[in-house]
């Protein structure tokens, strides 16, 4: 199966560099000719993953048409970007791996909802779990969830990416593995301003479960499968992002907590922080489908402005609940 690339960031990059295990060849899309030059010549990403030793099977392109003739395509753009970037490739019937995390701003679709639209003759497969880019490209152990509706592919795409250290479990619950990976977003830029507001971790452990009880109403209010929301792309998640200042989420909530503007901290970034676009579409969709996401609503309040004490008091206040309401 030979793979393509769309998107040439830190992620798409580590993925690159997992599906060129054993010299196998990939075409690696990037949008920066910076990036296209660096990894050819030097075999090195030096703009998104500085350091790592890249495969030289890996041949890097700043031309989508190359990605032609190819038995599937690994879509890592960032989710507000992914409609454009289908349009201008070369799809028609190829298998499309999605692998960014969000929710499109304006039509409140998952970004496999939104690859569907782009592309409608393509099978649509979701890529998702507790994945630092980093890590998978130096080849420490990862497990992901690869969601697809049909079985047959699911099973050829994940015994294709699966190596020695990259585990893919096979999933039929494509709405589930994106929920979790949109939503964890959000939820890690909460637990950020808790590191960064010095709150401790008890209240970093009551975010992260009552984060995930927010994850799961909406998850199955989409209509994706419990199970799917206490697994890798979920819970998992949740769990990686939620507890270190090499998630870029995190980080953006921990100079929140530290009283920093969002505008900011936003404008200082090269890197993508999904859950700064995320937050204010999630917030949307939730009032839409008439789920309860306080967490949500808080992490939205601070990126407009809002005072931490503020935010953080009116969490506290809310009526006292039951706690599997
Ligand atoms: N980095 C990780 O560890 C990681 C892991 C799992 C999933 N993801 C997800 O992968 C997706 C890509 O993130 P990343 O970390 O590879 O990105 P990155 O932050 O390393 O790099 C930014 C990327 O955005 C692209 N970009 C910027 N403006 C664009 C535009 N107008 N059109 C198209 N592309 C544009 C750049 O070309 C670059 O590829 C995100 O949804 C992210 O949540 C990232
Ligand atoms: O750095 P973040 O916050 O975008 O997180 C990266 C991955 O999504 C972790 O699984």
């Amino acid at each position: 199966m030979r793979i393509g690339v769309i998107g040439g960031g830190a992620w798409g990059t580590a993925l690159a560099q997992v599906a060129a295990r054993g010299g196998q060849p990939v075409t690696l899309w990037a949008r920066e000719p910076d990036v296209v030059e660096s990894v050819n010549a030097a075999h090195e990403n030096r703009q998104f993953l500085a350091g790592v030793p890249l495969s030289e099977s890996i041949r890097a392109t700043g031309d989508l048409a190359e990605l032609a003739n190819h038995d599937a395509l690994l879509v890592v753009a960032p989710a507000q970007h992914v409609r454009a970037v289908l349009a201008a490739a070369p799809v028609g019937s190829t298998p499309l791996v999605l692998c960014a995390k969000g929710i499109e701003a304006g039509t409140r679709l998952l970004v496999g909802e939104v690859a569907h639209q782009a592309a409608p003759d393509a099978p649509i497969a979701v890529l998702s779990g507790p994945t630092f880019a980093h890590e998978v490209a130096r080849g420490l152990p990862t497990a992901v969830t690869l969601a697809c509706e049909d079985e047959a592919l699911r099973t050829a795409l994940a015994e294709r990416l699966a190596g020695p250290a990259f585990r893919t479990y096979a999933s039929a619950d494509v709405i589930g593995a994106e929920i979790g990976g949109a939503v964890k977003n959000v939820l890690a830029i909460a637990c950020g301003v808790v590191e960064g507001a010095g709150l401790g971790l008890n209240a970093r452990a009551a975010l992260i479960a009552r984060g995930f009880a927010e994850m799961t109403r909406f998850g199955l209010a989409r209509g994706g499968q419990a199970e799917t929301l206490t697994g890798l792309s979920g819970l998992g998640d949740l769990v990686l992002t939620c507890s270190s200042t090499n998630s870029r989420n995190f980080s953006l909530g921990v100079g929140l907590g530290q009283g920093r503007s969002a505008a900011a901290l936003l404008a200082d970034r090269k890197t993508v922080a999904e859950g700064a676009h995320t937050a204010p579409v999630l917030r949307e969709a939730a009032a839409e489908a008439g789920v309860d996401m306080p967490v949500t609503a808080a992490v939205n309040a601070l990126l407009e402005g809002a005072a931490v004490r503020e935010v953080i008091e009116a969490l506290l206040s809310r009526p006292l609940r039951e706690e599997l309401a």
